[in-house]
């Protein structure tokens, strides 16, 4: 860390130069467009001050970059380009990992090759990759995360979430195969529909393929004929 860096906490009267350094580094740095005027911006972040960890890096008393977090999420981490490479990014992205030694999560775009090999040098891991249909930027990005201290706790939480999506989305599915032999009442299967099925998850989940995806739907179809048929 450069010596004439200093870190400290944010407060509401550091709006003005946080929504500064915000536009200024993101304007320079490789990502889309910002969807948002900048009097939206600044509205937004003087709110965001309130309500999230906020820290400013200082350099000779000028705010060169900040660093806005949550309980599990890094949101924003910005430097003004004309100090970057100066171990600014660095500093504040260890104040965070000290601050969040349980680990955090972040989302990065996938066109900041800078900012995700930054992140991966820092011991950050890639965990998904999105096609950017759920951002307002669409742009596809990437999921990225520091998995803290205890990385097996951390990621197994990730896991213990996106489980219980996938309940909800297993409850979903054995109600339609039920209601198809409530009108069917026919449990012969059908190869050509469930390889279509399959398929059509492959585009979703390219990393599974059509072969293990036949057979995870094949096991979930003859489990939820069982439930039919009791
Ligand atoms: O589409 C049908 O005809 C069904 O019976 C439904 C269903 C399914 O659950 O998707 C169940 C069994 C068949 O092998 C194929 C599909």
């Amino acid at each position: 860390m450069p010596t004439d860096l200093s870190l400290r906490r944010a407060t509401e009267a550091d709006a003005d130069v946080v929504a500064a350094v915000h536009l200024g580094s993101r304007g320079a740095a490789a990502m889309p467009p910002g969807v948002h005027p900048e009097h939206e911006v600044r509205a937004w972040l003087g709110a965001r001050l309130a309500e999230d960890e906020v820290w400013v890096a200082e350099v000779d008393g000028r705010v060169v970059g900040y660093a806005r977090f949550t309980p599990t999420w890094l949101d924003d981490l910005y430097v003004l380009p004309a100090y970057a490479g100066r171990g600014v990014g660095s500093a504040l992205l260890d104040l965070v990992k000290a601050q969040r030694p349980d680990g955090f999560c972040l989302w990065v775009f996938e066109m900041n090759a800078p900012a995700r090999d930054f992140y991966a040098g820092h011991g950050l891991v890639e965990l998904e990759r999105t096609d950017g249909s759920a951002n307002e930027e669409r742009e596809p990005d990437v999921r990225m995360a520091w998995p803290g201290e205890r990385p097996l706790a951390f990621l197994r939480g990730l896991i213990d979430e996106v489980d219980e999506q996938l309940g909800d989305l297993l409850a979903r599915r054995v109600a339609l195969t039920v209601a198809v032999q409530d009108i069917k009442h026919d449990a012969t299967r059908d190869a050509v529909r469930e390889r279509e099925i399959a398929e059509a998850m492959a585009v979703r989940v390219p990393a599974l393929g059509v072969e293990r995806l036949e057979r995870i739907v094949h096991a979930i179809i003859t489990e939820s004929l069982d439930i039919a048929s009791s």
